[in-house]
Order: structure tokens, then C-alpha cells, then sequence
């Protein structure tokens, strides 16, 4: 464990690896203890989420434009003025000193003087800080949400302003958790007397049974009852597409694109443990995770298998077939804020073109008479409806279910054809689903 590291420095590293290669790894937070991890997160997520904001008051407050800056002092000043602006518990000089120190150690005394002026030039304005002003439409409400242009645009384009601007404060809220009490392991009753006698709060969703909302994952990790199997993270929304394919004991199951494997435990739930689903994904790394978890939460009915779905064949057909699609995963930008800045146009295409190719290849595995439900965690209409519609263009030996009796129907979308949630309505993150029957 290393003690010099503070929650601050690791989190600086991490933002600077993810501007310099766009990826996100937290693996560097390993040396904090569990506290200095769970904070690193925090730091770096919330950060994230308000990266455009930040940039935009660092270059009213810094002779240096912020795009001639070294990632690393802009990570550096990132920090400084969220501490400053949303961390109630810091003080402003500590926020300043603790940024100055950082400087100075990373890249030398004179940035650390350069860093030093511009958070105290912002400090003095604090009260009466400048707002985004651009005349750019687009550009304004991007600074102001810190949420990319495409983004906005065609989010403004299909909701109108007001619901985007809903969605996209929704984004930048502190994410809702669920738990899911999981039984195979234990009952939802003694869950809840176990959390009761916990003290933990929790709020029963009325929508699946077995569903929690609670205020923080903390307790949960931190009594063990994750590791043992008794429960799962996992997101309400995240739980509709196995309700749709209704998996009973006696079927079998394909969970393709399966890992980590949240979804293919709940339907190990669903069968009682018994049947077969046969859980594949292109990342053994993953799949590692997912035969894991199966271990944990006895789901003895799931058997893994490495592959890539498009150029899979199997000698069998099965009862249902899950394909939970990679997308966008613009329905979970609370709790992913890095992928705001991931994605763009070019990518949404990528994730159409391999959706279209991945449903193409799950059809061919659905016995007749056989379901297949078809699911993202994605807003893009691209990436759903019209991904479905194309699809039966391509397959008339599949047709469209009504999704009613599935789901509740606050979250019914497309006349009762499919579900979406979303974050700014309904309390949880934005997912999509259908229900494709194969009729001959
Ligand atoms: C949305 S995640 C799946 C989440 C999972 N269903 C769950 O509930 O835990 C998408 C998964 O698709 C996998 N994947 C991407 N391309 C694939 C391909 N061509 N064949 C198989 N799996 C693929 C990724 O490795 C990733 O694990």
C-alpha cells in the first residue's frame, strides 16, 4: 500500500492517461486503501462530468488557453476547481494547495506558481463567476451540461431543448444504484430482514421483484454479501431484457455477448438453477469475471464459452436466445461519464454495423417457435428500433411481441413493442429491449 499517494494524485494520473490514450483504467488506485479507491472514483466520475464546465472557467481565469495546456497541468487545475467549486468539505485553500503541491511535484515550481494564480484569480471572482456565453447554440449548451456537441445536437433535435437539458442534468447527477437479492443464494425476504438488521436504507422497486434502490454500494461490498453471492449490482433496467425472454427451468438459454455476466445470473435465478444457458463473449478477460460470478452466486446452470458471436455456429438451436448488444451506452452516462467523451459519430456507426452483423448471426441460433430478445443499453434509435426494423427487413421468419405483461407500462415504447428507459424519467439508467419471435 502505498501511503504517500493521495486519493487526489492517483486521480490526477488516471484523467491523464485517459486524455493522452482514452482509456480509463483505475488500476493505478490499487495501491490507496478502500477508502482512497471509492474516492478516486468519485474524483474521477464527477470530474468527468463536468470536464466542458471546468475547461471553460480555467480559460477565464488562465493566459494560457487551456487547449495549449499539457494534459497533465489541466488535469492538475481540473481538480483544483471542482474541489473548490462542488467539494463543500474542502476548503479553498486546501483545494488550491493540494493542486499547487501536485504541480510542483509533477511538473516543477514555476507550474506550480502558474497553477497557484489561476485558481487564486478564480477564488477571487467565486461568488460571481462568469457563465458560458458563446453564441453557438450548440456550443453553449455543451459547455454548459459538459456534454459533447454531437451529443447535443441530436439530442436537442429529437427530444427538444427542455427534455434534453433533463436528460442531460440527469447524466450529471450522482447515480441511482440497485441491488439485486439474488436467489439461488439466499431469499428476498431474509435480504431485506439482512439489510433491515444492517441498518441499511433501501427503497423495494415495485417494478421486478427482488430490486433495491439504495443510497451507496458501500455496505454491501463492505459485509461481504457480494462476494458471497447473496446479492448483485446491478441496475433495474439492466433487468428487463431477462424478464422479457421469460427463461424456465427446463430451457436452454444463449447469453450472447454475455460477460460479466449480470444478466445471465438473473436468468440462472429465473430458472431456478436448472436448464442450460450458455453464456459467450469475445473477451476471455471477461468471461474470466462471468464464470467467476457464476461460481459465486451458484448459478450452477450457466457453461461459458469464448467466441465471437458473428462467426459462431452451433450444432443447436436454442429455446431463447439474449443478444445484449455493445453500443454506445449513451442510456448510462451517470454512471459512465467517460463515455460521453469516448464516443462520436464514427462509433455509433461502428456500433450499428456490429449489431446488424451480431443479430444476424443470433438468429440463426433460435429454435422455431424460439424467442429472441434483443437489448442495449444505448438511446440512439439507431441503435434499437430502426436496428430492429432493418433486421426483420433482412428476416421474415421472425416477427415482433408485445413487451406488455413483461415490463411495466410506464416504460413501454413503440406502441407496447419494445421498452426504453430513461435516466431523467425514470429513475434509473436508459435501456432498450424487444422481444423477436421466431415463426417459421
Ligand atoms: C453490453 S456488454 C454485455 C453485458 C452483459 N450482457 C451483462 O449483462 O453483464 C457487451 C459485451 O459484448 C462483448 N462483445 C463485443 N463484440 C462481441 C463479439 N463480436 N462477439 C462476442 N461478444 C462480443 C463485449 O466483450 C462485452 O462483454
Amino acid at each position: 500500500m502505498d501511503t504517500e499517494a493521495s486519493a487526489r494524485t492517483v486521480s490526477v494520473e488516471i484523467l491523464i492517461e485517459f486524455d493522452e490514450n482514452n482509456v480509463l483504467n483505475y488500476a493505478k488506485a490499487d495501491r490507496l486503501e478502500s477508502r482512497g479507491r471509492a474516492e478516486v472514483r468519485e474524483y474521477v466520475q464527477n470530474i468527468l462530468r463536468r470536464r466542458s464546465y471546468l475547461d471553460f472557467l480555467i480559460d477565464q481565469f488562465s493566459n494560457v488557453k487551456i487547449d495549449e495546456m499539457k494534459s497533465s497541468l489541466k488535469n492538475i487545475l481540473r481538480l483544483g476547481v471542482y474541489d473548490m467549486l462542488f467539494m463543500d468539505s474542502t476548503p479553498d485553500y486546501a483545494a488550491i494547495n493540494e493542486s499547487v503541491e501536485i504541480a510542483k511535484y509533477e511538473l516543477g515550481s514555476r507550474t506550480g506558481d502558474l497553477t497557484n494564480a489561476i485558481l487564486r484569480n478564480l477564488q477571487r471572482d467565486i461568488d460571481n463567476l462568469p457563465k458560458p456565453d458563446f453564441e453557438d447554440r450548440t456550443k453553449l449548451v455543451a459547455t454548459t451540461f459538459s456534454h459533447p456537441e454531437w451529443l447535443v445536437e441530436r439530442w436537442t433535435n429529437r427530444f427538444g431543448e427542455r427534455e434534453a437539458f433533463k436528460l442531460m442534468q440527469a447524466n450529471n447527477q450522482r447515480p441511482v444504484y440497485y441491488i439485486r437479492a439474488n436467489n439461488l443464494r439466499t431469499k428476498t425476504k431474509n435480504f431485506k430482514l439482512r439489510m433491515e438488521k444492517n441498518n441499511i436504507e433501501f427503497q423495494e422497486s415495485d417494478w421486478l421483484p427482488g430490486y433495491f434502490q439504495v443510497e451507496s454500494v458501500a455496505p454491501f461490498i463492505s459485509n461481504g454479501w457480494l462476494n458471497k453471492g447473496f446479492c448483485q449490482v446491478q441496475d433495474i433496467a439492466a433487468g428487463f431484457a431477462p424478464y422479457l425472454l421469460d427463461p424456465q427451468p427446463e430451457e436452454s438459454i444463449y447469453d450472447l455477448c454475455a460477460a460479466p455476466g449480470t444478466k445471465s445470473v438473473l436468468m440462472s435465478d429465473l430458472m431456478n438453477g436448472e436448464g442450460d444457458i450458455l453464456a459467450v463473449d469475445i473477451s476471455s478477460e471477461r468471461l474470466d469475471n462471468l464464470a467467476q460470478s457464476a461460481l459465486s452466486y451458484h448459478a450452477e446452470n450457466i457453461r461459458v464459452r469464448r467466441a465471437d458471436v458473428t462467426e459462431l455456429e452451433l450444432d443447436d438451436e436454442a429455446d431463447g436466445v439474449l443478444l445484449d448488444a455493445p453500443c454506445t451506452g449513451t442510456g448510462v452516462l451517470s454512471k459512465r461519464a467517460d463515455l460521453r467523451w469516448r464516443r462520436d459519430k464514427e462509433g455509433l456507426e461502428n456500433a450499428i454495423e456490429l449489431q446488424a452483423k451480431l443479430l444476424d448471426s443470433a438468429a440463426k441460433m433460435v429454435k422455431k417457435d424460439g424467442r429472441l430478445v434483443y437489448s442495449t443499453c444505448s438511446l440512439e434509435e439507431e441503435e434499437n428500433m430502426e436496428q430492429v426494423m432493418n433486421f426483420l427487413d433482412r428476416h421474415d421468419n421472425f416477427e415482433m411481441q408485445s413487451v406488455e405483461g413483461y415490463v411495466p407500462e410506464e416504460i413501454m415504447a413503440h406502441g407496447g413493442l419494445a421498452y426504453q428507459t430513461l435516466p431523467h424519467k425514470h429513475n434509473c439508467d436508459g435501456h432498450f429491449g424487444v422481444l423477436l419471435k421466431r415463426v417459421k
